[in-house]
């Protein structure tokens, strides 16, 4: 705990998904699943690793971003970080020169979300323990300790945060020996992306119902035809009890996304995930209403910046599940803060995994919500996307559709160095040999 901060380096990690459509919706066609990736060395054997997702290009914009940031961090002692950790979520989010870029928002808060999670990752691995037991064993003032109330007191007080952590103590041991039994539920995305053929859909989707799935999701919005195609070809494969969510990645209108949404109603979704701009809170409001008659609510979190703009989608009933990334918030801290205020409006949270290391680093959070804050598994899943854990030294542990609580100590984001090196981009290996980029 003594360990003091020594340095900070970053780098530019890309692994080329596009090539075979993995990730691939009808906004993003051809995403290569990247990350800045942040090691902190100590002046003690410990070290700590962070990350923070991309989509390729510009990842070197959010590794210049986390460099700027890194002149706050180092020197700094771990014990003095964690004592006033709110203080120091502030210090880099709120740095008086750097908020110009934000504030808590866009890159500078991918970068920080990076440094911040090679923070935790280094907190919990001087403890000893992963990091959701780190959460899990903390006492409830020293969580909301973390949290910075700033912009969101008019919806959740620290005193409303404290309570809510208190009385979920209870039943708490039962939890935790549940969630180490069966883990926690997931869902898979892996099956339909947009880019994929019906044959390999169908493929993908019988697979994963002999290992056990039974939550799937489907990539639409490009092509209303190829939808109601794609969807009935789904439906079909999984049977009716069996839940189909869809995800339209931002791509329509709002009375656009009512109408097409609509036509997919016959499929039975249970969500239709951000069918419209990230930043509409009222257009996802009625969005919202327009869809409830159907049954279909409205899913939207993965480019939500900042927990004010969850506080607003949550007043104004602008969604009906809330996903948290542990990239896109400022890192755990942040994420702490949805997760009490997606309890108090009593809104599920099935959170936004998948990318390179999301599904790692968003396991600890949602089995944190299921034993220190919701205590329901009702509605609720974390997605799963089965792509690229073989880079990290620990990967996720899926059994009978559920995440395996980690074991090791940290935040499960370490990879491996020669995957790193590989991967670096543009020099590894990978893209040296690549002529396409
Ligand atoms: C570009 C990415 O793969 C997205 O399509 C992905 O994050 C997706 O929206 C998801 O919900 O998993
Ligand atoms: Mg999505």
């Amino acid at each position: 705990m003594l360990s003091v901060i020594r340095d900070l380096t970053v780098k530019d990690v890309r692994f080329p998904t596009s090539v075979e459509q993995l990730g691939s919706d009808a906004m993003h066609t051809d995403p290569d699943y990247s990350a800045a990736y942040v090691v902190l060395e100590t002046d003690c054997n410990l070290r700590g690793f962070g990350l923070t997702f991309t989509l390729g290009k510009g990842t070197e914009i959010v590794v210049c971003a986390v460099k700027a940031l890194a002149g706050l961090v180092v020197g700094k002692c771990l014990r003095e970080i964690v004592s006033d950790f709110r203080g120091f979520y502030r210090l880099l989010s709120s740095d008086s020169q750097m908020r110009w870029l934000g504030p808590e928002k866009g890159v500078i808060h991918l970068a920080t979300a990076a440094v911040l999670n090679a923070v935790w990752d280094l907190w919990a691995r001087a403890e000893g323990k992963p990091l959701w037991k780190l959460l899990v064993d903390m006492d409830p003032k020293q969580i909301v300790s973390c949290i910075d109330f700033r912009y969101i007191t008019d919806a959740l007080t620290e005193e409303e945060a404290l309570e809510i952590l208190v009385k979920a103590q209870e039943g708490k041991q039962q939890r935790e020996h549940q969630m180490l039994m069966e883990g926690y539920p997931a869902y898979t995305t892996s099956c339909a992306w947009i880019g994929y053929s019906d044959q390999l859909l169908q493929q993908l989707c019988t697979d994963a119902l002999r290992s056990g799935w039974t939550k799937f999701k489907v990539k639409v919005g490009a092509d209303l035809e190829d939808d109601v195609r794609r969807c009935r070809l789904i439906r079909e494969t999984i049977g009716p009890n069996n839940t189909m969510m869809i995800d339209a990645n931002q791509r329509w209108d709002v009375a656009e996304a009512i109408e097409w949404v609509s036509r997919l109603a016959e499929f039975k979704p249970l969500w239709i995930e951000e069918p419209t701009s990230p930043d509409d809170i009222l257009g996802h409001a009625t969005i919202s209403k327009a869809l409830a008659p159907y049954g279909i609510g409205v899913a939207t979190g993965e480019q939500c910046h900042n927990r004010v703009m969850f506080k607003q989608f949550l007043q104004a009933a602008a969604l009906q599940f809330v996903q948290i990334d542990a990239c896109r918030l400022g890192s755990v801290n942040e994420n702490l803060a949805v997760l009490l205020m997606a309890h108090k409006f009593k809104v599920p949270v099935c959170p936004h995994a998948g990318g390179v290391g999301l599904c790692e680093l968003m396991q600890h959070l949602i089995l944190f919500d299921y034993i220190c804050v919701s205590v329901s598994l009702s509605n609720r899943m974390c997605e799963f996307v089965d792509h690229l854990h073989e880079h990290f030294t620990s990967p996720v542990v899926i059994q009978n559709a559920c995440y395996m609580p980690p074991k090791d100590p940290g935040y499960s984001c370490e990879m491996f160095e020669s995957s790193v090196r590989r991967h670096q981009f543009p020099d590894g290996d990978v893209w040296r040999l690549d002529m396409k980029k």
